[in-house]
C-alpha cells in the first residue's frame, strides 16, 4: 500500500502525493530541472547537495537505475519530486527501479505531484526551501520547519563533499558512441592536470582523460603552493554545490594560481574563477537546470545548446577590466563564459560534459588541452 507524502514549501504552499524511495523526511532548496532524460546523472551530481530536485518532464523511472550512469557514488540530491513514477522500467541496462535505488540510498521521493503547478510556482516566486515528509505531519507544521531551515546563500557545501585525499584518475569516457566491437585507441596522457574537487562529476574527469590528461584530483582546501609544487600543465576547477562565495579560501587559492598555469573552470569552478579575479556572484531567482539552454559564443557567433545546473551566476558588470565575457545565455543574457587570455584561463557556467544533455560544448575540453600544449 503506497504511503501518502507531502511536499511543503517555506511560503506555505503544499503539494500532496505518494511516497517513493525512502520513508521519512528531507529538507532542502526545491529546484526544478527540465531535462527529459538522465535523472540518474542528475540525482548523483554532487552540485545538488542540499537540494530537492523536481523533474518538469512528467514520466520518470522508465529506464530504472544502474551503476554506469552515476556521476558520483550515490544520489547527492536530498529528495526528488516527480509527476508519474514508472515502477516497471523497460531498459536492458536497468539493474533496479528508481524507487528501490532511492530507498537503498535513504533518499525520500514524492510522486503524483502536480509538477507543472510546482514549476510555475518556483518560476514565479523563486526557488525556496521545502520539506518532503512521508510521516503523518500537518502541512502547516512542515512549512514552518521549511521556513526555519537555512537557505542556500552563504552555504559552503563544496568543502563537505570534496574528496578527503588526492587521487589519480586516468579512465577515458566509455565507448558508448562506438559500434559494438569497435575500440578507441587509449589516449596518450601528455598533460598532468590538477583537478579541484568541489563536488565534481565523474564524466568531467573522463573527458579530461579523453583529451590526454592524467588527472590528479585534490581536495578543495589544497593550497596553491601544493599545486605549483607538482608542476602541472594545467589546473581544472570543477562544479559543485552551494554558494560559490562561501567556499572556504577557494577564491584566494585560484587568484594565486592565475597567470602561473593554464586554468579551466566549469560551473562552480567558473564562479570561483570570477571571484578570484575580483568579480561578484549572485543568487538567481530559480537558476538554469536542464539540457536545452541556448548559449552564444561571442567570439564565433555560434549558438550551442547546453546542459546546465546552477542557481548562482557571475555579475557581468563586476568583470569589467578583469576578464572578457565570452558566452552569454540567449534566454536571459546572463554570463555563461569568461576568459583571461593573458593568464591562459577560461571558464564556462554551463556543463560541456553534459551527462545528461547535448554534447555541443564538448570542444571546450580540447580547447583546454590546446592551451596546455601551447604553454
Ligand atoms: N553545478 C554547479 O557547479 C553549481 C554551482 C553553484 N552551486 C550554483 O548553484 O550556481
Amino acid at each position: 500500500m503506497t504511503k501518502r507524502a507531502v511536499l511543503a514549501l517555506a511560503d506555505g504552499t503544499t503539494f500532496e502525493g505518494r511516497a517513493f524511495g525512502a520513508s521519512g523526511e528531507t529538507v532542502g532548496e526545491v529546484v526544478f530541472n527540465t531535462s527529459m532524460y538522465g535523472y540518474q546523472e542528475i540525482l548523483t551530481d554532487p552540485s545538488y547537495v542540499g537540494q530537492i530536485v523536481t523533474m518538469a518532464y512528467p514520466e520518470m523511472g522508465n529506464i530504472g537505475a544502474n551503476a554506469a550512469d552515476e556521476e558520483a557514488g550515490l544520489p547527492h540530491a536530498v529528495g526528488m519530486v516527480v509527476r508519474s513514477l514508472t515502477k516497471t522500467p523497460s531498459n536492458w541496462r536497468s539493474q533496479e527501479t528508481l524507487d528501490a535505488y532511492l530507498a537503498r540510498h535513504g533518499r525520500v521521493g514524492i510522486e503524483g505531484v502536480d509538477t507543472r503547478r510546482l514549476v510555475r510556482h518556483l518560476r514565479t516566486h523563486g526557488a525556496q526551501t521545502g520539506i518532503i515528509s512521508t510521516e503523518n505531519v500537518s502541512p502547516g507544521a512542515l512549512s514552518e520547519r521549511a521556513r526555519a531551515a537555512a537557505g542556500m546563500e552563504g552555504m559552503d557545501l563544496a568543502t563537505g563533499v570534496s574528496c578527503k585525499e588526492p587521487y589519480v584518475f586516468t579512465t577515458p569516457s566509455p565507448d558508448v558512441f562506438l559500434a559494438p566491437g569497435d575500440k578507441r585507441p587509449e589516449p596518450e596522457l601528455k598533460y598532468d592536470v590538477i583537478a579541484y574537487d568541489y563536488g565534481l562529476k565523474r564524466s568531467m574527469l573522463q573527458y579530461l582523460v579523453d583529451v590526454g590528461c592524467r588527472v590528479t584530483v585534490v581536495p578543495s582546501h589544497f593550497t596553491a603552493e601544493q599545486v605549483l609544487a607538482k608542476k602541472p600543465h594545467g589546473v581544472f576547477l570543477a562544479n559543485g554545490p552551494g554558494d560559490p562565495a562561501a567556499v572556504k579560501g577557494a577564491d584566494r587559492t585560484v587568484a594565486a594560481l592565475l597567470g602561473k598555469v593554464p586554468v579551466f573552470g566549469i560551473c562552480l569552478g567558473h564562479q570561483i574563477m570570477a571571484l578570484a579575479l575580483g568579480g561578484r556572484t549572485y543568487k538567481m531567482k530559480f537558476g538554469h537546470r536542464g539540457g536545452n539552454q541556448p548559449v552564444k559564443d561571442l567570439t564565433t557567433g555560434k549558438v550551442e545548446i547546453t546542459a546546465q545546473n546552477h542557481g548562482f551566476a557571475v555579475d557581468d558588470a563586476s568583470l569589467k577590466g578583469k576578464a572578457v565575457v565570452t558566452h552569454i545565455n540567449l534566454n536571459d543574457g546572463t554570463v555563461e563564459g569568461l576568459a583571461v587570455p593573458d593568464a591562459r584561463a577560461f571558464s564556462v557556467q554551463y556543463h560541456p560534459e553534459a551527462s545528461p544533455g547535448p554534447h555541443d560544448a564538448r570542444y571546450l575540453f580540447s580547447r583546454f588541452a590546446t592551451l596546455m600544449a601551447g604553454s
